[in-house]
């Protein structure tokens, strides 16, 4: 990053008020009569309301709108174990980003543990204050037990971004980017590397959605996962491939595409040009992938680029997920993010690339146009229709894969986070 950038992120943290977010009322406060309703004494009315029934909470409280961020900063985006505290900006930017593209609101929670067990147990004694749990940065293996049974013991929705967030929008992608490279994908095959959270959750969505298993070469820091290695836990075991390839080197020769979910600067221009024709990089590690795009786009005119970062082309994030899918979901009170729901919104957002680009994209990011084509293979951030197109959809299957517990609203699609 250069100087001035990160300078500029500095004073955007600490300028003119420290941090990203805050609370607003959104009742009066001022008379002693807004005060008696709004504390003591009125207070205790929905009090006792929702003592007799729990799902009074969702009308008399802001529970059914408020999700919450959780972190133990195990692995802040690809900077790696820095601890509960440092996650905070990434936790406060997640909620920054609920409220701005989804009128979700949000706040953001780190929590210091000795153990998984330490933190599913903090975890599970707040979640009824939420509508959602969005868990972030997380590491592998102990996010997918987290996870796993955050789901079985919460009577809210449970949602791993790093897993599912970033495995619905790498679908999008990948899917869009297959087509404008003319590839099939069940024929293509790809290196992933990195084989944690995020990695592991996009591969098994990308073969939910047709990759098959057997042209997937995934990399831990060890190399290639393949049948003859011991040291694998479960669900890098579910990647094990019979193979003589060992390194990024070896699997890279001849690969439609490589997906990177690991760390900064792993793949080099070397081997980039070792892909087959009409190759797909997916560089997603935050904030620096794994090969910058003027380095891949210097070896290659047949290429599709994107990355994981806002100021290049084809931004593959899960910011293009998490916002739409919790709107979704806390609209028809779903009790789950389940595979059809995951998959409704890959293909909603797949879907906008295709469409005619709103014009106040167009101003936002300062061109004259955005066509599908190898430049943009997927819909902006601030595309104001990933929240109707997504929302609508999750919603929809929340419907009818049955765990939605209310009916799609009458305002649905939703045009603006002014309709919520
Ligand atoms: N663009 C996006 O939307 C998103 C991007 N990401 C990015 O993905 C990356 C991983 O995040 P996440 O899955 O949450 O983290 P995890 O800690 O769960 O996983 C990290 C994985 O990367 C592997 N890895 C790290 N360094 C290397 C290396 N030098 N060579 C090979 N493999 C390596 C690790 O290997 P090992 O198992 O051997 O330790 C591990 O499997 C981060 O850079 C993050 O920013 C994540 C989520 C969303
Ligand atoms: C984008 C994101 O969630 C990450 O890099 O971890
Ligand atoms: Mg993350």
């Amino acid at each position: 990053m250069s100087e001035d950038l990160k300078q500029a992120a500095l004073d955007y943290h600490a300028i003119p008020k420290p941090g990203k977010i805050s609370v607003e009322l959104t009742k009066p406060a001022e008379t002693s009569r807004d005060l008696s309703l709004a504390y003591s004494p009125g207070v205790a009315e929905p009090v006792k309301e929702i003592a007799k029934n729990p799902e009074d909470a969702y009308k008399y409280t802001a529970k059914g709108n408020l999700v919450a961020v959780i972190s133990d900063g195990s692995a802040i985006l690809g900077l790696g174990n820095l601890g509960p505290l440092a996650s905070k900006p990434v936790m406060e930017g997640k909620s920054l980003l609920f409220k701005r593209f989804a009128g979700v609101d949000s706040i953001d929670i780190e929590v210091d543990c000795e153990s998984p067990q330490a933190f599913i147990d903090t975890v599970k004694r707040i979640a009824d204050t939420f509508g959602g749990i969005n868990l972030e940065d997380i590491k592998a293996p102990e996010c997918f037990e987290i996870e796993r049974t955050l789901i079985e013991q919460c009577k809210i929705p449970v949602f791993h971004d790093d897993q599912h967030g970033t495995a619905i929008v790498t679908v999008a992608g990948m899917l869009n980017a297959l087509e404008i490279q003319g590839k099939k994908i069940e024929d293509a095959s790809m290196v992933c590397l990195g084989a944690g959270a995020a990695a592991i959750s996009c591969s098994k969505l990308l073969i939910s959605a047709g990759m098959k298993p057997e042209n997937i070469y995934m990399l831990d820091r060890k190399g290639v996962i393949h049948s003859g290695r011991d040291d694998l836990n479960e669900y890098k075991s579910m990647f094990a491939v019979e193979t003589d390839k060992r390194t990024l080197d070896d699997a890279i020769e001849g690969a439609d595409i490589f997906l990177g979910l690991s760390g900064p600067d792993l793949l080099s221009a070397d081997q980039v040009k070792k892909m087959a024709p009409n190759p797909i990089v997916f560089a997603c590690s935050n904030p620096t992938p794994e090969i910058m795009p003027e380095v891949a786009n210097a070896v290659r005119d047949d290429l599709i680029m994107s990355t994981g970062r806002s100021d290049f082309p084809n931004q593959v994030n899960n910011v293009l997920g998490f916002p739409f899918i919790f709107r979704g979901a806390l609209d028809v009170r779903a009790t789950a993010i389940n595979e059809e729901m995951k998959l409704a919104a890959a293909y909603a957002i797949a879907g906008l690339a295709k469409e005619e680009t709103p014009k106040e994209v167009l101003t936002a990011y300062g061109v004259d146009s955005l066509e599908f084509g190898k430049d943009y293979i997927i819909p902006k951030p601030t595309d104001p229709r990933l929240l109707g197109a997504v929302s609508n959809a999750v919603a929809q299957a929340a419907i009818d894969s049955g765990v939605a517990t209310k009916e799609l609203p009458a305002n649905y699609p939703l045009k603006s986070v002014e309709d919520i």
